[in-house]
């Protein structure tokens, strides 16, 4: 079984377009798995590991009324027969594995992965993925983007949670990889650029992309990001799903 994120009491797959990243635009299915092994401060999908009786510490945490998600409420468990099913009520061969952190269950999504290939060949398969794991071969041979979004300080995770050696050396060398790095402020880039030069990563697949979950919050940093991307040939990705919707789940 795989645990899905749940979403008004029905497992969060929804057909929408790629608003980050490398297909920014691109009409994509986003199939939303349960868990996390981080803890962004800023994390605006905290419904997936914020569990009652944890002590990680959430922005939301301020906010009246917020509540720590009651883990056996909040996830759906789906066979991959179940999956399959809902993706063929989409038109849509751009699936976006995302989470929480999806590669945590790894090992339970190569048979849907199999079966999802052996449906229609034409599925081009993304993740989202936080960069901590290491995918597996029958994973990878089923997969064909990783979207990996390696945790900064700003994120307020403990460096040896959010930084694998292991699993960046892997990201660094596969062709399927872009880097996705979620910037606050200027003090960010010399992160960035610690990260890349250490992995050998080239400024091409870099994608800057700003820290917000509403529109004011996104403008407010992008003309900087966007000098910043000009100055060191990286990419500028907004998020436009913030555009489109605001900070809403299932779109
Ligand atoms: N439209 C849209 N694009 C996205 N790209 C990455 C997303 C994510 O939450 O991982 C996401 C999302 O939640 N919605
Ligand atoms: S890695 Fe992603 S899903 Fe996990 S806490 Fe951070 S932002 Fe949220
Ligand atoms: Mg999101």
């Amino acid at each position: 079984m795989i645990k899905l994120a749940k979403l008004n009491n029905r497992p969060e797959i929804f057909h929408s377009i790629q608003g980050e990243g490398k297909n920014l635009g691109k009409p994509s299915v986003f199939i939303r798995l349960s868990l996390c092994n981080l803890y962004c401060k800023w994390c605006d999908t905290d419904y997936t590991w914020n569990w009652v009786g944890t002590n990680y510490v959430h922005n939301n945490s301020v906010r009246p009324g917020y509540q720590k998600f009651d883990k056996d409420e909040m996830i759906a468990l789906l066979t991959d027969e179940e999956i399959l099913d809902t993706l063929s009520d989409f038109n849509c061969d751009n699936i976006v594995i995302t989470g929480g952190e999806p590669l945590i269950q790894q090992k339970s999504i190569i048979p849907m992965l199999t079966l999802m290939h052996e449906r229609n060949p034409d599925f081009h398969i993304e993740y989202e993925t936080n960069g901590t794991f290491v995918p597996m071969s029958e994973l990878d041979a089923l997969s064909h983007q990783y979207n990996v979004s390696i945790k900064l300080s700003n994120s307020g995770v403990a460096y040896e949670d959010r930084i694998c050696p292991e699993a960046i050396s892997y990201f660094a060398n596969s062709p399927k990889s872009n880097f996705k790095f979620v910037v606050d402020t200027e003090s960010d880039l010399q992160e960035v650029q610690d990260i890349i030069d250490q992995y050998h990563i080239s400024n091409k697949v870099v994608y800057l992309m700003p820290q917000g979950s509403s529109i004011d919050s996104l403008r407010q940093k992008q003309q900087w990001i966007v000098e910043v991307c000009k100055q060191y040939n990286y990419n500028y990705s907004d998020r436009l799903h913030i555009y489109i919707w605001g900070d809403k789940r299932g779109v």
